[in-house]
């Protein structure tokens, strides 16, 4: 079965004010703390999904570049994950982790990958203190109509899926440090 792992690193980065994913986190841009996380679990392939505003900065040769068509970059992470399920016909599942998460690890992906085990589910989404993380979550390629349809009816918004497909949602204790994210500077001064 083939598990493509996914960096998503598209956004706008509008409340960090520059490319957020290219902040440095113990010698590594953010993106590629994503990025390894999946690779140390042998995903294959590996993919960062982004826009010709930003693609020259990427430095990584070890990746698969999805870029999204001019006209529709800066769409959301649901229309990003559908660009590349339609990119990559092989890949069963996806891997999907933010490029802001620098905190991320082998080990959270490893567990997170046990779940694709189960059956008749179309995706795998966290659940941290009540809170669903659908940008560190696997989704069957299975979800890809529905997700089509949603974008189709102009709805953006990744959550709203999950009201649509069979969804396993494995707790992680409050104490995980995996989930935080960066969206502003103020993040960063406070989580570094
Ligand atoms: N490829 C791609 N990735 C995206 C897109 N929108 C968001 N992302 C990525 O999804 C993750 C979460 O994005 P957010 O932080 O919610 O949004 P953002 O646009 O990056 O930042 P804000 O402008 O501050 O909301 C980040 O890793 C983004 O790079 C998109 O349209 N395409």
């Amino acid at each position: 079965m083939t598990i493509a792992g996914v960096v998503l690193a598209g956004g706008k980065s509008s409340r960090y004010g520059k490319p957020k994913m290219f902040e440095i986190y113990q010698g590594k841009y953010f993106y590629e703390h994503s990025l390894d996380a999946l690779k140390a679990n042998g995903l294959s392939p590996l993919i960062i999904a982004t826009n010709h505003e930003l693609k020259c900065l990427f430095q990584r040769r070890d990746v698969q570049y999805v870029y999204e068509h001019e006209q529709h970059t800066y769409q959301g992470p649901l229309y990003a994950l559908c660009h590349v399920m339609l990119q990559e016909p092989k890949a069963a599942w996806f891997f999907v982790l933010s490029s802001d998460v620098p905190f991320v690890t082998p080990k959270f992906v490893s567990e997170m990958l046990a779940y694709t085990s189960y059956d008749g589910i179309e995706a795998v989404v966290p659940i941290q203190d009540g809170r669903r993380q659908p940008l560190f979550a696997l989704y069957h390629r299975r979800a890809l109509k529905e997700m089509q349809q949603l974008i189709a009816q102009g709805e953006r918004k990744i959550g709203m899926l999950f009201d649509r497909i069979n969804v396993l949602n494995p707790a992680f204790p409050k104490e995980e440090k995996v989930f935080i994210n960066i969206n502003t500077k103020q993040d960063w001064l406070r989580h570094q």
